[in-house]
């Protein structure tokens, strides 16, 4: 699951901080010298009406930056040391040299998930046992030495995981999602690759940007996000078999909740794509969402496993370029129609969904910069969501002790089915709250070994540590350590969404629980151990009328 990498990268990288402050201090030097060349360098095509760069045609989909020969003038030029001209193929050579290293710890991380899954499908254990064991054998710190890369480093204790996040300093440095750096540094030639890549002064700019907006929106929203959760109850109701089950896939359908609701959040539009069956037509936001779904998947396989990508055009690559493109061009529409919208009506306009604050905010974005970090939102959002509302499903109806209390909390709560006050939710519903923190604390497998999700199932961290027991969380209850479940990250860097993501989720469980007392009758489902993780069977959730 992403949530899981970027935990995971966050403590590798926090870990071996010289190693990014060096690539750190590279990237400050790169952007500088982009900048200083920035007249020397045709700029790629643009949309005659969006200013966007046009999509390439599949045949044309890896156009290198033209250069045009540099004008002379009397301020000296600065070239970066990569940039000095010389023979091309030993410049190849070099970048190959580079990506080895690079390429080695992938291959480490990748076969030793590999390996866990093995031993774990002989054995008939779960893969967590497995991890487990590991930390059991060597303690709570493994080192795994990669021959020809990187090495890998597992902390699974509470007080390590404390340490290594107070040691982040002023910028902390993440180095997830680098496909889609590189897709928007060099396919694109933007100077940053996307807040969750961005470092420094710049991802300070960024993150002032997005802040309030993000922690605004899903209040101001709330009753658009409760309708949206309406139609999806609804839409179960249409779906369900005989047995009051789902048969087709549960997931799909709580991705386009999902979708719907960030629509919202994003762009202050209704896409109600949950009420849309043919989701591949025509209209624009049926291929929005499509493409977020190709995206996804592209995105998905370039950070799973070696990353191939960096060598020569992957068929992901090639997925992951193409669909980003069309996403980049369709939210780049909505960003210059609401840019036309507001410059006409500044005083009366709606500036809470994201993308208005940000046009009316006073920041320096372009359009096209506008598009990326809405495009990122709309990717994360989306994905890391849906993976989450799957599993409170799925474990509020496996767990029906768990289920009862959280449906007397609902009633209790809100007896006329009505949620008035939504500065409150959270406040109201503190059982509902732990039930959220349960299944965030519960893991879903990655690829790269996560260690506080290990961390959250340690026996000597938590009582009954692989049980689902939202009980744990309540305050009265429990004197766990602060570091033993940070599902949202911690410190300056933390996740932006997580008021989003709480609501959400909230309300789309108040509503499902109002109207379905909830069953899973078959086997456990486990994770795919993938970049993005998610069930890796259909959840065959049964949803049985209250009334
Ligand atoms: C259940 C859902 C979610 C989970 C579990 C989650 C988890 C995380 C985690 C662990 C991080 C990294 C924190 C760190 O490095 O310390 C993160 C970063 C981030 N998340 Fe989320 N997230 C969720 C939903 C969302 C949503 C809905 C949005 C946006 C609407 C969002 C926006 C962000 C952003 C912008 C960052 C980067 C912050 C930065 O680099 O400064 N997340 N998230």
């Amino acid at each position: 699951m992403l949530l899981n990498k970027i935990q995971c990268s966050q403590l590798f990288l926090r870990k071996y901080c010289h190693y990014f402050e060096r690539r750190l201090h590279a990237q400050v030097t790169t952007f500088q010298t982009v900048k200083t060349l920035q007249i020397s360098v045709e700029e790629p095509a643009k949309h005659p009406i969006s200013g966007l760069a046009t999509n390439k045609s599949a045949g044309d989909i890896f156009p290198a930056p033209r250069v045009v020969p540099m004008v002379l003038s009397k301020d000296p030029v600065v070239l970066p040391f990569d940039d000095v001209p010389g023979p091309k193929s030993l410049k190849y050579l070099s970048n190959i040299r580079h990506y080895i290293s690079e390429i080695g710890t992938q291959l480490t991380a990748t076969l030793l998930t590999t390996g866990l899954n093995i031993s774990s499908y002989l054995s008939k254990r779960t893969s967590i046992r497995n991890l487990s064991s590991l930390f059991d054998d060597y303690g709570p710190v493994v080192r795994f030495v990669s021959p020809v890369g990187g090495d890998i480093v597992l902390l699974n204790h509470p007080e390590h995981i404390r340490k290594v996040f107070s040691l982040e300093g002023d910028y902390p440095v993440r180095s997830t999602l680098e496909s889609l750096e590189k897709y928007r540094m060099e396919h694109r030639n933007h100077v940053y690759g996307g807040i969750y890549t961005v470092h420094g002064l710049e991802w300070v700019r960024q993150k002032s940007i997005m802040e309030r907006p993000l922690q605004g929106a899903s209040t101001h929203y709330a009753s658009s996000i409760y309708e949206t959760c309406d139609k999806f109850t609804q839409k179960i109701y249409n779906l369900r078999n005989y047995q009051d089950e789902i048969s087709k896939d549960l997931y799909k359908e709580i991705h386009k909740w999902a979708f719907d609701c960030m629509g919202v959040l994003i762009f202050s539009k209704q896409f109600s794509m949950i009420d849309t069956e043919v989701v591949y037509s025509q209209c624009d936001k049926s291929w929005m969402y499509h493409c977020l779904e190709q995206a996804t998947d592209a995105l998905d396989k370039c950070e799973t496993g070696p990353h191939l990508w960096k060598l020569f055009t992957t068929p992901a690559w090639y997925k992951l370029v193409k669909y980003c493109d069309n996403l980049d061009h369709l939210i780049g529409k909505h960003v210059l129609e609401a840019d036309r919208e507001l410059s006409g009506k500044s005083t009366d306009a709606d500036s809470h969904c994201l993308m208005n604050a940000i046009l009316l905010s006073d920041n320096q974005l372009t359009a096209e910069d506008i598009a990326t970090i809405l495009m990122d939102m709309l990717i994360i959002g989306v994905n890391t969501i849906s993976s989450s509302m799957s599993y409170l499903l799925y474990y509020i109806a496996r767990y029906q002790k768990v289920q009862c209390l959280l449906y007397q909390e609902i009633e209790n709560m809100y007896p006329n089915l009505i949620i008035d006050d939504i500065t409150k939710l959270k406040e109201n519903t503190p059982y509902l709250q732990a039930c959220i923190k349960e299944t965030l604390s519960i893991p879903r497998g990655t690829l790269i070994i996560m260690s506080t999700q290990e961390a959250s199932l340690k026996e000597s961290n938590y009582d009954d540590a692989k049980k689902f027991n939202p009980d744990r969380w309540i305050k009265a209850v429990h004197d766990y350590h602060a570091f033993a479940s940070v599902p949202f990250g911690f410190g300056s860097r933390k996740c932006l969404g997580q008021n989003i993501a709480e609501t959400m989720l909230s309300l789309l469980t108040i509503r499902v629980l109002q109207k379905y007392k909830l069953e899973h009758h078959y086997g456990e489902v486990q994770p795919t151990r993938r970049f993005i993780s998610k069930p890796s069977k259909p959840l065959k959730i049964r949803f049985i009328d209250r009334m």
